[in-house]
């Protein structure tokens, strides 16, 4: 059984009257790549904030590496890598500089140091603008450059708060790559977002949050297991009879249908024939229609079918 390196019990966050986090329990395991996956507002920030001890909580306790964590516990939280949503670079050194100083708050040894610092350089690929200012740097280096910071002293856990957000593809595929690098070295990750696709990628294990609790938590599989919906069937038609629509929600394993901008949705459970049956059935009845496809569940039907509301992406 892997050594668990994240232990919260019962954790309660109140901002005045609201609450943050209502008795939140999690665990996460040496090696594991831990999705904390939830809407705007849903209390992740609050999780990390709490767990790396930059907030007071009301109630709970925190364990990190089997030690309780405190403001004042540095041993554990040299061991710790934190990149945050918001950069957080000094604008007057430059990349070099930058990395060389957070590394220098946890490695003293001046060669050690040094090849730290390379490597991490390295690591995200900024080898071309190490006398640069992060102000010349575009988003998505500055990105980068905020994860070296963070990864240079080579933490066992490295905690990464939606560090993808407002980046270009290419910074995102290599933000992305590098985190499972890192995970590959050894580190265990606990990646915060509200981006499905990208939990699903690269996350081992993922717990989906809503309103400050935990609402769901297992491996995609498992989490998708858990929901009624196999298969969602869309297909774009102009006009679609009401009689039609009545014999595809008749169908036995058509649970909802909705038609909507010329789209019709079918969400589906078990049998593997809905396609066909639906297709027959607007062939007989001569209703055209443009093209039709359909999907697996995605950790957003999860979400949709718990709390019966979308889990949308930030613009
Ligand atoms: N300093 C604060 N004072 C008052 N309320 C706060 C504060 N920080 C967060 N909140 C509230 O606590 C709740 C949880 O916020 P939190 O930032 O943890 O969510 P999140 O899931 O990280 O969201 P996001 O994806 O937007 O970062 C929200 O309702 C938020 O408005």
């Amino acid at each position: 059984m892997a050594e668990t390196v994240v232990k919260i019990g019962n954790l309660v966050k109140r901002y005045k009257e609201l609450i943050a986090l209502d008795h939140f329990d999690l665990e996460i395991k040496k090696g594991e790549v831990f999705g904390l996956l939830g809407p705007n507002g849903s209390g992740k920030t609050t999780t990390i904030n709490c767990l790396l001890s930059l907030l007071a909580y009301d109630k709970g306790d925190i364990e990190i590496f089997g030690e309780k964590m405190s403001p004042v516990n540095y041993g554990v939280k040299k061991r710790i890598g934190v990149i945050m949503q918001n950069v957080a670079v000094f604008d007057e050194l430059t990349v070099y500089e930058n990395i060389d100083y957070f590394c220098g708050l946890y490695i003293t040894d001046k060669a050690t140091r040094k090849k730290y610092v390379d490597d991490a350089i390295a690591f995200v690929g900024l080898e071309d603008f190490v006398k640069f200012h992060p102000k010349k740097l575009s988003g998505g280096l500055l990105r980068r450059l905020n994860i070296a910071c963070g990864i240079a002293h080579k933490p066992e856990l490295i905690i990464l708060d939606e560090p993808t957000v407002a980046v270009d593809p290419q910074s995102r595929n290599k933000i992305l790559e590098g985190i499972l690098q890192l995970n590959r070295e050894g580190a265990t990750i606990i990646y915060t977002s509200h981006y499905m696709e990208e939990v699903e990628q690269i996350c081992t294990r993922i717990a989906i949050m809503d309103k400050g609790s935990k609402i769901a938590e297992g491996t995609t599989e498992e989490l998708k297991r858990m929901i009624k919906n196999t298969e969602t069937i869309t297909a774009e038609i102009l006009q679609l009879p009401e009689n039609v629509r009545e014999q595809i929600e008749a169908l036995e394993h058509v649970y909802n249908v909705s038609y909507a901008d010329n789209k019709l949705v079918a969400r589906c459970t078990g049998g593997r024939h809905n396609l066909i049956e639906i297709l027959k059935i607007l062939q007989e009845n001569q209703v055209g229609f443009g093209s039709v496809y359909s999907e697996q569940p995605t950790l957003n039907d999860v979400f949709l079918e718990i709390t019966g509301k979308a889990l949308r992406d930030k613009e």
